[in-house]
């Protein structure tokens, strides 16, 4: 039996996902997160779709277009979108302000990209994601393997404690075919200030800071659902 904690935390997910698949409409382009909380999401879009909902949608990982497949949603490929209508995605943490850290997953980049496109971005969290500053999770940065020890000097020039990201032992590799680099920065005073630096060093791809790119967070809280936007 699961500790209760994270049967609160599970239901919590839920609670935000089902709030979130009501901002869906018939023939939204809809993308698709990666993670537990974006899973949930997916299964209840299904629900929709097979009651007679039409839309199509876009994962942000293999593993999400997999499962959307399964479940009967209809996939368009990311690369030939020019505009999102909504998108629904996990985080890692996020503050009042709206801004997140994201990757912990490893699928920061396809993620930023649908954010990046979409008309209203929506991400779903349990209370455990609120924070006052970001940085207590570390930041994720996915980074082009040639260019590693590159981009691990130029973190450290940036006070950031590097640990390239291992999953049983082995090195972790993204949907892309690169590295995730963790980095530890403290908690961060600036974020949008780190992720300009970040966004200015070759080799990387992308990082899981982000920065002004969601319209809304739906937060599960108990039995309560608070909306910050
Ligand atoms: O790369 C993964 C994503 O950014 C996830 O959305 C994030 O890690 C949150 O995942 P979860 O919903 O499992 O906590």
């Amino acid at each position: 039996m699961k500790p209760l904690e994270n049967n609160s935390q599970d239901a919590e997910k839920l609670a935000a996902a089902k709030a979130a698949v009501q901002f869906v409409k018939n023939n939204d382009i809809v993308g698709l997160g990666t993670g537990s909380t974006a899973t949930l999401a997916i299964q209840e879009l299904a629900k929709l779709v097979n009651g007679g909902l039409k839309i199509q949608a876009s994962a942000s990982s293999v593993k999400t277009e997999e499962l959307a497949i399964s479940l009967g949603i209809p996939i368009l490929k990311l690369e030939t979108l020019g505009s999102i209508d909504i998108s629904i995605d996990g985080a890692d943490e996020f503050t009042e302000s709206l801004n997140l850290i994201k990757g912990g997953g490893g699928a920061l980049f396809r993620e930023k990209i649908i954010a990046s496109l979409s008309k209203n971005s929506i991400i779903i969290t349990d209370s455990s994601k609120k924070v006052k500053m970001l940085g207590a999770f570390n930041v994720p940065v996915e980074v082009i393997p040639l260019a590693l020890q590159f981009v691990l000097n130029q973190i450290e020039k940036l006070d950031g404690k590097t640990l390239l990201r291992k999953t049983n032992g082995r090195t972790f590799i993204s949907d892309n075919g690169n590295y995730i680099v963790d980095v530890d920065f403290g908690l961060l005073e600036n974020p949008a200030q780190l992720a300009f630096s970040l966004n200015q060093i070759d080799g990387i791809l992308a990082h899981g800071l982000f920065i002004g790119l969601t319209s809304k967070v739906i937060m599960a809280d108990g039995d309560e659902i608070l909306v910050f936007k």
